[in-house]
C-alpha cells in the first residue's frame, strides 16, 4: 500500500507518530503543501514562512538520508491531495492532528469531505498532550502525562519511499508574494538549530531562568527561545519534555532545579492552553466573555492602531518592545502580556484588529497559545480580572538604566533615567516631541482610570454568579478523523 504522510505543523523525523504509523503501512510518500490562501491569512507573515522553509531544507535533507523524497506542492490541499492520491495510487494518508486557526479548521472539514468521497482512508493521530473531542477535563492531566511517559518514538527503520515522485520547488518569500517582512535577527529554522537551542538551554543558559526570563534584556538568553521550533514542530513537545525531565533526574545544583521545574510547567501550559482552542474554536473571533463584547468599538481608531503597530505611541517601553518584535519576531511572556493588555486598556484597541498583527509578528504564531492570551490580555475572559500592564510603571522596573529602551529608541539617549518612561515630564522634551519622539497618544493616568472603570463596569454587567453563563456559545468542536484501528497501530 503507498500512504501519504502529510506534514504540517511537525517538520521532524523523529517522534513523529504519524511517519512511524505509515511506514509500517506500506511505501511512503512525505508530503508538505505550501497553501497560498493560509499564507496570505491575517496572521500570517513572511517571517513565519521563512523559518517553515528553513526547516523544509532541513528536513529534505534529512529524508534524503532516510531514503525518502520530501514532495514540496504549492495549492489547494484538495487539489493537491487528489492529484497525488491519483498519481501515485494512495488509498490513505496519515497525518497528525492540527489545532491551528480557523481558516485551517475549515480547510481540514473540507479535506475530509473530499477524502470520504473519494474512498481515501484518513487517519489523524496526536503529536502531544492535546486531545481530540476530549469528553472530560478532569482526565486530561493524567492522559497527557501518559503521552509524555512514552517513550519518544525513534526515526522508523527500512523506509521504503513511494516511486517516482518529483520533489518540488521550495520557494522564497518573495516568490509567493508575501508582503515584504523585514525581521533582520530572526530565528533560523531547522531541527539542527531547534536541538543546538535545547541544548545549550539545559545545560548553560537556563539556570537563571525563573529570575531573568522577564527582563529586556536577559530574557532573550534565559528563556529557552525553543517557541518556533515547538510551533513548527522540528522538535517534538515529548521530546522537549523528556530531555527536561533527563536532565532534572541528574539533580544539577545551583538554581537549576527550580528552573528546570518551572520550564516543565510551561510546557504544560502549552498543551493546556492548546487544548482550550481545540475545545472551544471560536476563541479567534468571539470574546469568551460574551458581555464584554460591547467593551471597546469593533471599529478601531486608526491613528492609534498604525502608532501602536509601529512602536510610535510616545510610550517608550511600549515603542522599544514593538520594535524589538519586528526586528527579532520574539519578545519574553511579561512583554507579550504587556503589549496587548496596554493597547486594549490604555489605547483602547479591539483585540481583533491587534491580535492578528501581534499573530504576523511572532515567528513563533501557535494559534492555541495566542488567542487564548490575547484574550486573556484584552480582558475579554469570564475566568480572570484582568492586569492592566502599566508600561510606564513595567519600563521602570525592568530597564531602570534604560539600556533596552535606548537602545530600540535612539532619539531618546538625552533623556535622563529619571525620565526615560514620560520623556514628555523632562524640560528638554520639546526639542525632541513631534520632530523626532512623538508625545504619547494617550495620557496614562487617564487611560488607566479610563480602563479600571470599564472594567468594573464590565463585571457588574455580566454579575459574578452569571458569568459562566454569560461566555460565549461553543461552536462545533473539530471533527476527529478516525484513530488506527488495533491493527492498524503501534504502540505510539
Ligand atoms: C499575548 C500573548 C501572545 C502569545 N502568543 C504566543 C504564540 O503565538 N506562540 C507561542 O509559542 N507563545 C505565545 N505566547 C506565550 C509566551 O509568551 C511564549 O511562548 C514565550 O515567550 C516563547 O519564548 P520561549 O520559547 O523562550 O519561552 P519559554 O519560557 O522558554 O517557554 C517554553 C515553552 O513553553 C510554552 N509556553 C511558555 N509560556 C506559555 C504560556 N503562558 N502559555 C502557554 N505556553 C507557554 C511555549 O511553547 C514556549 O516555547 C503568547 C503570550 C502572550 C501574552
Amino acid at each position: 500500500m503507498n500512504v501519504l504522510v502529510w506534514l504540517k505543523r511537525d517538520l521532524r523525523l523523529a517522534d513523529h507518530p504519524a511517519l512511524t504509523l505509515a511506514a509500517g503501512m506500506g511505501a511512503v510518500l512525505p508530503v508538505y503543501i505550501i497553501e497560498p490562501e493560509l499564507w496570505f491569512g491575517p496572521d500570517a507573515s513572511a517571517r513565519q514562512w521563512e523559518f517553515v522553509a528553513e526547516s523544509l531544507a532541513s528536513l529534505r535533507a534529512e529524508m534524503a538520508a532516510a531514503g525518502l523524497t520530501l514532495a514540496l506542492r504549492t495549492g489547494d490541499a484538495v487539489e493537491v491531495l487528489s492529484r497525488l492520491c491519483l498519481r501515485h495510487a494512495i488509498s490513505r494518508i496519515v497525518s497528525h492532528e492540527e489545532t491551528g486557526n480557523a481558516w485551517s479548521h475549515a480547510r481540514d472539514r473540507r479535506v475530509a469531505q473530499w477524502a470520504r468521497g473519494a474512498g481515501i482512508d484518513r487517519v489523524e493521530l496526536p503529536q502531544s498532550g492535546v486531545i481530540r473531542q476530549l469528553a472530560r477535563r478532569d482526565t486530561w492531566r493524567a492522559r497527557r502525562e501518559d503521552f509524555m511517559a512514552a517513550p519518544a518514538l525513534p526515526l522508523p527503520q527500512g523506509l521504503r519511499p513511494v516511486d517516482g515522485v518529483e520533489a518540488g520547488l521550495l520557494p522564497t518569500a518573495r516568490a509567493l508574494r508575501l508582503p515584504e517582512d523585514r525581521c533582520p535577527h530572526r530565528q533560523r529554522g531547522g531541527r539542527e538549530e531547534g536541538l543546538r537551542l535545547l541544548d545549550s538551554f539545559l545545560t548553560l543558559r537556563g539556570e537563571p531562568y525563573r529570575t531573568a526570563m522577564s527582563s529586556p534584556l536577559s530574557g532573550e538568553r534565559a528563556c529557552s527561545r525553543l517557541s518556533p521550533h515547538l510551533a513548527f514542530g522540528t522538535l517534538s513537545l515529548r521530546e522537549t519534555v523528556q530531555a527536561t525531565a533527563a536532565r532534572q533526574a541528574a539533580r544539577p545544583g545551583g538554581q537549576w532545579p527550580g528552573a528546570l521545574t518551572g520550564f516543565q510547567h510551561r510546557l504544560l501550559w502549552r498543551d493546556q492552553s492548546i487544548q482550550t482552542l481545540e475545545d472551544q474554536p471560536g476563541l479567534e473571533t468571539a470574546c469568551q466573555l460574551r458581555a464584554a463584547e460591547s467593551l471597546r468599538a469593533r471599529l478601531p481608531d486608526a491613528g492609534r492602531l498604525a502608532a501602536w503597530e509601529a512602536g510610535e505611541t510616545g510610550l517608550p517601553f511600549l515603542d522599544a518592545s514593538l520594535r524589538y518584535l519586528r526586528a527579532t519576531g520574539w519578545l519574553n511572556f511579561r512583554m507579550r502580556a504587556m503589549v496587548m493588555a496596554t493597547a486594549s486598556h490604555y489605547l483602547g484597541l479591539d483585540w481583533r484588529a491587534t491580535g492578528p498583527i501581534l499573530a504576523r509578528l511572532f515567528t513563533d504564531y501557535e494559534p492555541g497559545i495566542h488567542w487564548p492570551q490575547v484574550q486573556l490580555h484584552a480582558g475579554v475572559v469570564a475566568t480572570h480580572l484582568p492586569r492592566l500592564c502599566n508600561p510606564v510603571r513595567l519600563g521602570m522596573a525592568q530597564d531602570p538604566t534604560g539600556v533596552f529602551t535606548r537602545r530600540w529608541l535612539p532619539e531618546l539617549a538625552p533623556v535622563p533615567d529619571a525620565c526615560l518612561q514620560e520623556p514628555w515630564k523632562w524640560p528638554g522634551f520639546q526639542s525632541l516631541a513631534g520632530r523626532r519622539y512623538p508625545e504619547p497618544v494617550v495620557d496614562p493616568q487617564a487611560a488607566q482610570k479610563a480602563a479600571r472603570a470599564a472594567i468594573w463596569s464590565l463585571r457588574r454587567m455580566a454579575g459574578r454568579g452569571e458569568e459562566a453563563a454569560a461566555t460565549a456559545p461553543r461552536p462545533p468542536r473539530r471533527a476527529a478523523a478516525r484513530k488506527p484501528s488495533a491493527q492498524m497501530s503501534f504502540d505510539l
